[in-house]
């Protein structure tokens, strides 16, 4: 017998996955395993590990092999290993899903319709019952009049149109989740198109699988059980790391009859922190991982402090220094060298100080979406022309100003530039009195608000002005006019054309423009993810080497997501959900461990808890007689900052 090192012992599993990986015999898998047990490389490698003939037949037939990941980053770092290799389609689930019903136009305007009718019929039912003079009634009004509206257009759509990342605005749009339905629904029902999806992938792979949405994995599973032995459906992932309630409960149940390849490694944390993981684990499937020889060592800690009355950035900023001084890695004192974790990007936004522009614009419904993952185009007038321009002018890079005008404003506009030399100077001269007039604004160190500076943009023509923000310029400023009118002129808008805009649009915008304009450069680190905040659900599949987590149930908005007192004792399950946990359904304790245990793993040489509660008595009790901390890793703070410094040195 070969002796096994720790980066020997789980080859077995890339063996597995190698052999499943056969044209003439796909067997699909369900590689099942825990935080940094390798199984995203175990995927890369097997990509990479592809024999030149099973590469070359694909290609000579034009298959592909499907690879799903959870993020666009993640799709990147693939795609990357694989040298962008077009045999292999890497993509997120949505992306994947319409790359599946894209063109089937009229099977789509079926499924609609058939779809919005049921919709429409079900409010119906329910509005005929309640009362009216209610804020439900009126929703339900509007509910079923939109989608009534929807249901008439159907019919003139030519093509659906969809945008797998941001907001779907329009009459041809399609959203997130229909693009999920319409194509679980193809592969359930639709024989023709099972054959199609057969002919184009021999091999579809699902790394992060324990969140695939639920209806569509449970179509994969049985589309994969009715063809079996013609695909290869590779699942990779872990049902501790499920954080979403769209995931499929009990993926590991269904998947008997595929090759289950296991990994007991834990190659990314020191021991403590694989040791803190289990125990975590010890309650839920109790799957125990093995740190490796090579990674001993390792530290964690819990900072304790009451939710009424600490000060979050004083006691936070105190936590690092003691981090530092207890694991002496001065890194620690650097809040920019540790990731830290909050459970809503609020939270975030307070740490990193630009609420007043997330605040109004993370609510309504048309705007959230885009807003945080920084496609929305009104504010990318913000982050992609003022800010670039401004940061040019300030380092006094007069090439790289001119590439953010030529690139966005109309004044520079090519047909300018084609229009010859008269006219090119005057725009170079409009756009050198705009750019002086904007800068003024920034003089002696102001930080104008958002408005200041969206009101010069628009009387110098700067760039253009989104759609969404025209509303919230005085309607009858010579600026919006002037803008109007050459906007129509330069035919790069149509504003009559378009649809009023929503109060709650205006209203959120007015709100955000009151923001210093220095938010919108940390705006844009967070959602660039080049900050050094993140939030719990945002890190999956990533490693830092320190990271400090924060519980603060009091600052969380959506109490459904998790609930740290109640996972620690402090609360007790509601009477609702005690009868939810009686009938075998998950609570928000399964809920928060697993948020914790996802968090707690991104962490490879150190780890500090930050907890706000009501009784962190309560807390410190629980920890210890579970055996998640030792005595010494809990450090309790008064409340009162004065004594904050001499609790922790206790
Ligand atoms: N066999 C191995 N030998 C050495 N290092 C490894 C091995 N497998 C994985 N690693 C390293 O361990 C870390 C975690 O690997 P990876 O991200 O693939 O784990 P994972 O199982 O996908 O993690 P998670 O589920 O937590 O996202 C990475 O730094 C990776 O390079």
């Amino acid at each position: 017998m070969t002796d096994l090192t720790d980066a020997t012992r789980d080859a077995s599993a890339d063996k597995t996955i190698r052999a499943c990986l056969s044209l003439d015999q796909p067997r699909s898998f369900f590689l099942f395993a825990g935080a940094g047990s390798g199984k995203t490389r175990s995927l890369k490698d097997a990509l990479e590990g592809l024999d030149t003939e099973t590469l070359t037949t694909l290609r000579k037939h034009s298959r592909k092999i499907a690879v799903i990941t959870y993020t666009n980053a993640a799709a990147d770092e693939i795609t990357r290993r694989v040298k962008a290799d077009p045999v292999f389609q890497v993509q997120t689930i949505h992306s994947f899903a319409w790359s599946l019903i894209e063109g089937r136009t009229a099977d789509i305007r079926g499924w609609l319709e058939s779809n919005l009718q049921t919709e429409i019929a079900e409010i119906q039912a329910t509005h005929a019952k309640g009362r009216a003079g209610t804020d439900a009634h009126d929703k339900r009004v509007k509910k079923m009049a939109s989608k009534t509206k929807r249901l008439e257009d159907l019919a003139a759509i030519r093509a659906f149109t969809y945008a797998a990342v941001g907001d779907n605005f329009g009459r041809d749009a399609l959203q997130h989740a229909e693009v999920i339905a319409l194509a679980a629904h193809f592969l359930t029902e639709s024989e023709t198109f099972q054959n199609i999806v057969l002919a184009r992938y021999p091999f579809i792979l699902i790394d992060e699988s324990q969140d695939t949405m639920k209806p569509l994995m449970e179509a994969l599973l049985s589309f994969e059980a009715r063809h079996r032995g013609r695909i290869a459906l590779g699942l990779l992932g872990d049902t501790m790391q499920r954080i979403y309630s769209d995931g499929l409960r009990d993926l590991d149940k269904r998947v008997g009859d595929f090759a289950q390849p296991t990994k007991q490694m834990n190659h990314r944390s020191r021991k403590r922190i694989v040791d803190l993981a289990n125990a975590i684990r010890r309650d839920d499937d109790g799957r125990q991982q093995r740190a490796r020889e090579d990674k001993p060592g390792g530290i964690v800690r819990v900072f304790l402090a009451p939710s009424e009355g600490t000060d979050r950035a004083a006691f936070e900023a105190s936590t690092r220094v003691e981090m530092a001084r207890i694991t002496g890695d001065p890194a620690w004192q650097n809040a920019e060298a540790i990731k830290t974790l909050t459970i809503e990007r609020h939270m975030a936004a307070a740490r990193l100080r630009f609420s007043e522009l997330f605040e109004p614009l993370s609510k309504p419904d048309t705007l959230k979406d885009g807003f945080r993952d920084g496609t929305l185009p009104a504010m990318r007038l913000f982050t992609h022309r003022v800010l670039p321009l401004v940061t040019a002018q300030r380092n006094g890079d007069a090439f790289a100003a001119m590439a953010v005008l030529r690139d966005g404003s109309p004044l520079i506009d090519k047909r300018g530039i084609r229009a010859g030399r008269g006219g090119q100077g005057t725009g170079l001269n409009a756009a050198r009195a705009g750019v002086a007039a904007l800068m003024t604004l920034f003089k002696d160190e102001r930080d104008p608000s958002c408005a200041e500076v969206l009101t010069v943009v628009a009387e110098h023509r700067l760039f253009p002005i989104p759609d969404q923000l025209q509303p919230c310029l005085p309607d009858d400023s010579p600026a919006a006019q002037y803008m109007a009118d050459i906007l129509a002129e330069l035919d790069l808008t149509a504003p009559l054309a378009k649809p009023p805009t929503e109060t709650t649009i205006v209203e959120a915008w007015t709100q955000a423009l009151e923001a210093p304009f220095s938010q919108v450069e940390r705006y844009l680190a967070y959602v660039e993810d080049r900050s050094h905040f993140g939030t719990h659900q945002g890190v999956k599949g990533l490693q830092f080497p320190r990271v400090m987590v924060i519980a603060d149930d009091a600052h969380t908005r959506f109490k459904g997501l998790a609930s740290y007192e109640t996972l620690f004792d402090v609360k007790g399950l509601s009477p609702a959900s005690q009868k939810k946990a009686d009938q075998g359904e998950e609570t928000t304790i399964e809920r928060t461990r697993r948020l914790l245990y996802v968090t707690c793993t991104r962490a490879e040489e150190s780890l500090a808890l930050v907890l706000y509660s009501e009784a962190p008595d309560t807390v410190r009790r629980f920890l210890i007689s579970k055996g998640w901390m030792a005595d010494e890793e809990v450090v309790m703070a008064a409340a009162d900052g004065s004594q904050q410094r001499a609790a922790l040195q206790r």
